[in-house]
């Protein structure tokens, strides 16, 4: 994922304690005083300049993000909020350039050249703590995006859902070829869980918990839980519905078809109902299983992946058409 390849964004001292230690060094290269002002004037300037500019280019373009993560990081940090830092920050590189220049121009002549280096270095500084809010802020949203969970778009995703401890994770441990992902997702101190299952040679479907928030009605939740579950919820090519008819999970059947309603109102996709704890109690007229025994498990796998046949066929997602939407 792109966000993992964001390295820290440096405080305002940072960007100048280093530029100021380049240019020193580049400085002590010249013997005629002028001309190691000047030069270290330019140093400084092109060496703030880069740093900022590689900051802004750090960050992908958020346009191009699918709209899991467009969704999610707007919903944590304001994608608004993340374009104006990123733009004062460009600013402040190209400010710091222009300044610079100006400076070392105006030392090509001779004359209080030390005096005019310090004025520079003062100004250059100004600069780039006018925008040390904006680095801090996008340091904040950088180690905030790192850590969401992967979740491609190009494979088929089946969504996970059902209230705490009814099987959920014990289901994605079982049907995954490779340990499961445990991500965190910032809404809810539990991670939420990603994993996958190869099937053919080049593909592979994709297993997402639903984060644990869902387990307070509605209208406890508040506006940012309700788009963070939406944003995992909208991923989903297929929802897998658990529900625990044994109630060992501390939720009344009642509750969970209610919380099994409200996903219908939420999802356009197919939801696939299951029961599960089928070792403790089965109930007649759903699909079971138990994650316990392992029993009825590959069934509802087959049923999942003849609800991918169906879908494929009605709008195909192979690997060309995914690589022209990059
Ligand atoms: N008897 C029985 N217990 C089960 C079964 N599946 C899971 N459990 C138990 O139920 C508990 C919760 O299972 P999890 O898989 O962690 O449930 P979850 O829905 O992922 O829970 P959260 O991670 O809290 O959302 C664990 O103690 C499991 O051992 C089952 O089929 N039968």
């Amino acid at each position: 994922m792109e966000f993992e390849t964001i390295p820290t964004v440096p405080t305002a001292d940072e960007v100048l304690d280093r530029s100021l230690r380049r240019a020193a060094a580049k400085k002590k290269l010249k013997t005629n005083v002028d001309r190691a002002n000047e030069e270290f004037v330019r140093a400084v300037a092109s060496a703030i300049h880069d740093k900022l500019k590689s900051v802004v280019s750090s960050f992908p373009s958020f346009e191009r993000l699918p709209p899991f993560y467009r969704e999610v990081a707007d919903i944590l940090i304001s994608l608004d909020r993340i374009k104006k830092s990123l733009g004062a920050v460009s600013w402040a590189a190209d400010q710091a350039r222009t300044v610079g220049s100006g400076y070392a121009r105006s030392m090509r002549s001779g004359g209080e050249t030390d005096r005019k280096r310090r004025q520079a270095v003062a100004r250059i500084a100004s600069i780039v703590h006018q925008v040390e809010d904006d680095l801090i802020f996008l340091n904040e949203a950088r180690n905030i995006l790192r850590k969401l969970p992967h979740v491609s778009e190009d494979e088929f995703t089946i969504v996970v859902a059902g209230f705490p401890n009814v099987g959920k994770s014990s289901f994605i441990r079982l049907v995954s070829t490779a340990e499961p992902e445990i991500a965190a997702y910032p809404f809810t101190t539990k991670g939420i869980i990603v994993g996958h299952r190869d099937i053919g040679r080049h593909e592979r479907i994709q297993f997402i918990d639903t984060p644990g928030v869902l387990e307070r009605p509605a209208e406890e939740r508040n506006p940012i839980e309700r788009q963070a579950v939406s944003a995992i919820i909208n991923t989903a090519d297929l929802v897998l519905f658990i529900i625990d008819t044994s109630e060992h999970c501390g939720y009344s059947i009642e509750n969970q078809v209610r919380l099994l309603d409200e996903i219908r109102r939420l999802v356009e996709v197919p939801i696939l109902t299951v029961v599960n704890k089928a070792d403790i109690r089965a109930i007649e007229g759903y699909p079971t299983m138990s994650t316990l025994t392992g029993e009825g498990v590959d069934e509802v796998l087959d049923l999942l992946l003849t609800y991918r046949k169906e879908s494929k066929k009605a709008s195909p997602r192979g690997p060309l058409q995914s690589e022209n939407q990059q």
